[in-house]
């Protein structure tokens, strides 16, 4: 469903992407790990619509959307988190979701969202305002308005940045429920290399804005290449 041929992205005299070629097929669940300032937020802005590459395409299911705004990805069926989450800190968990249903061009059902709310498992926290929220529970609520827009393709960036272990297993776990019960695609960027290949079926890594591997999660943790660049000094969760 995605495509990403050549992908290059330059800062002034900085590479941040330098050919970057990956295909993501429908219902597939993708993992990107690479050490910091390797490319991967800048791929997501890339292929999100948040930043214009300087050079190659982007595709979903054979439509170039590369130079065009993040709303054309939406309508593409892009949804994506961001690694500081977006959300409106002075409203509630339901006026916020609300707003990313609009976003969506979808018209706001009550049902609907409350349907989301629930499946996000933030029900309880619905009338709660959204910037007192606990770090876990803000992601939540993030990943309930990427779904709001009702994406075919979400991108998550480090959604369990900040959390505790137990916290991190628990968001891997929610993400592949939705994923089954939405038959979304999915890519996470992820420092949490242990649950993250453990969840996905398939790693790409990256660094100095190269693709160094790509292939299933043991393919990948066994690459000498990726253990000098990145998993040798990874343990951390
Ligand atoms: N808007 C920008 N202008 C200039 N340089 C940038 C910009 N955005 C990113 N960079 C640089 O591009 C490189 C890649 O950054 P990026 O944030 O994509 O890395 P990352 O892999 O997501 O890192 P981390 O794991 O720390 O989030 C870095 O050297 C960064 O400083």
């Amino acid at each position: 469903m995605l495509s990403v041929q050549m992908l290059g992205m330059q800062f002034g005299g900085l590479k941040a992407l330098s050919d970057v070629t990956m295909d993501v097929k429908h219902g597939e669940f993708v993992g990107v790990i690479g050490p910091n300032g390797a490319g991967k937020t800048t791929f997501f802005h890339a292929i999100s619509g948040v930043h214009v590459p300087t050079s190659g395409k982007v595709l979903i299911d054979g439509a170039e959307l590369q130079g065009k705004t993040p709303d054309a990805f939406c309508r593409a069926g892009i949804a994506r988190t961001f690694q500081t989450p977006r959300i409106f800190g002075d409203m509630t968990v339901l006026e916020n979701v609300r707003f990313a249903f609009l976003f969506g061009n979808h018209g706001a059902s009550e049902e609907l969202i409350n349907e989301v709310i629930e499946e996000t498992h933030i029900g309880a926290l619905k009338n709660e305002i959204a910037g007192a929220l606990p770090p876990a529970r803000q992601r939540q609520l993030e990943i309930a308005m990427a779904l709001a827009t009702s994406p075919r393709l979400l991108l998550l960036d480090e959604v369990a940045a900040g959390l505790t272990e137990g916290e991190v297993e628990d968001v891997a776990r929610l993400i592949s429920r939705l994923r089954q019960q939405y038959g979304l695609t999915v890519v996470w960027i992820e420092h949490a290399v242990r649950t993250l290949m453990k969840t996905v079926d398939r790693v790409a890594v990256l660094n100095f804005g190269q693709l160094l591997a790509d292939g299933s999660p043991e393919q990948v943790a066994a690459d000498p290449r990726v253990i000098s660049a990145y998993l040798g000094d990874e343990v951390s969760e």
